[in-house]
């Protein structure tokens, strides 16, 4: 569990988010605010908005009514420059798009040169210190298709740290992997919270949601049905839909 939620400022404050495809209204109204360092853990049923709630906070989705604020900037506003504030949002999903003919290093210093955030060779020493830190030290002139499922989700972590984000969201980062590979990218998001950053993390690792998160938000059919620390969504469930949920992943 992250030790650093410190400051009473939320990094991210979201206020009656609804969001609709056409006439499904998937997210029906969610409240939740996130402070910095905080872990939050997103689980619930298939189909229940976990990765639509995940993907309105970088607006990938547009939003159609309720507030998204990211570090006082509200996503909703029409002035805002999103990329700008994507650049401080990293996103990890559940397929990593690494561009095949480039090597692990070359994917991980793209963005920050693209964008103009680092010179050539500062993005490489980054890139380099980063690949170092989620144990592929010895992986940086390989390309993706010489790589495992674990080792292509590293890189693709190391590729969102890159840009020097302080929000991370990972969107069921380890659903695509062989069981075999799913502790060693766990292993990175637990160095990642314990390091102090604000993650909001989309899984069905219950185990992990358990030991690494501040909170864990339980959502059904577009609402946050149930919150609280693990202690309490885990081991004390309040509402009939969490207990229903648990008994049969548990
Ligand atoms: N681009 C889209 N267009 C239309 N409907 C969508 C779109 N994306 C998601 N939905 C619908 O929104 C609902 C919620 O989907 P979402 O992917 O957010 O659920 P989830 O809880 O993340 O599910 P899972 O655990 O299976 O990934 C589903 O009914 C889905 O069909």
């Amino acid at each position: 569990m992250s030790e650093s939620v410190t400051s009473t400022e939320p990094k991210i404050a979201v206020a009656g988010l609804i969001k609709s495809y056409g006439d499904n209204e998937v997210l029906k109204g969610i409240d939740v605010e996130i402070a910095p360092g905080e872990v939050v853990c997103v689980i619930g049923p298939s189909g229940s908005g976990k990765s639509t709630f995940l993907r309105c906070l970088n607006r990938l989705e547009d939003i159609t009514g309720g507030s998204v604020v990211v570090d006082g900037v509200d996503l909703t506003a029409k002035k805002v420059d999103i990329d700008q504030v994507r650049q401080h949002i990293g996103m990890v999903f559940q397929h990593f798009n690494l561009f095949p003919h480039m090597t692990a290093l070359e994917n991980v210093m793209l963005a920050p040169v693209q964008t103009k955030k680092s010179t050539k060779e500062e993005a490489r020493e980054n890139g380099i210190r980063l690949l170092g830190q989620v144990g592929l030290s010895d992986k940086t002139d390989a390309r993706p298709a010489n790589l495992s499922g674990g080792q292509k989700q590293r890189v693709a972590i190391a590729r969102a740290l890159a840009m020097n984000p302080d929000v991370m969201l990972f969107d069921e980062a380890t659903s695509a992997l062989d069981p075999e590979m799913v502790g060693e990218v766990l292993q990175v998001l637990r160095d990642l919270a314990a390091g102090g950053m604000t993650m909001v993390v989309v899984t069905h690792e219950m185990g992990f949601a358990r030991e690494v998160s501040d909170r864990v938000i339980f959502m059904a059919d577009g609402y946050i049905v149930e919150e609280g620390t693990p202690e309490e969504v885990f081991g004390n469930p309040q509402q009939p839909r969490t207990q229903e949920f648990l008994r049969k992943v548990l």
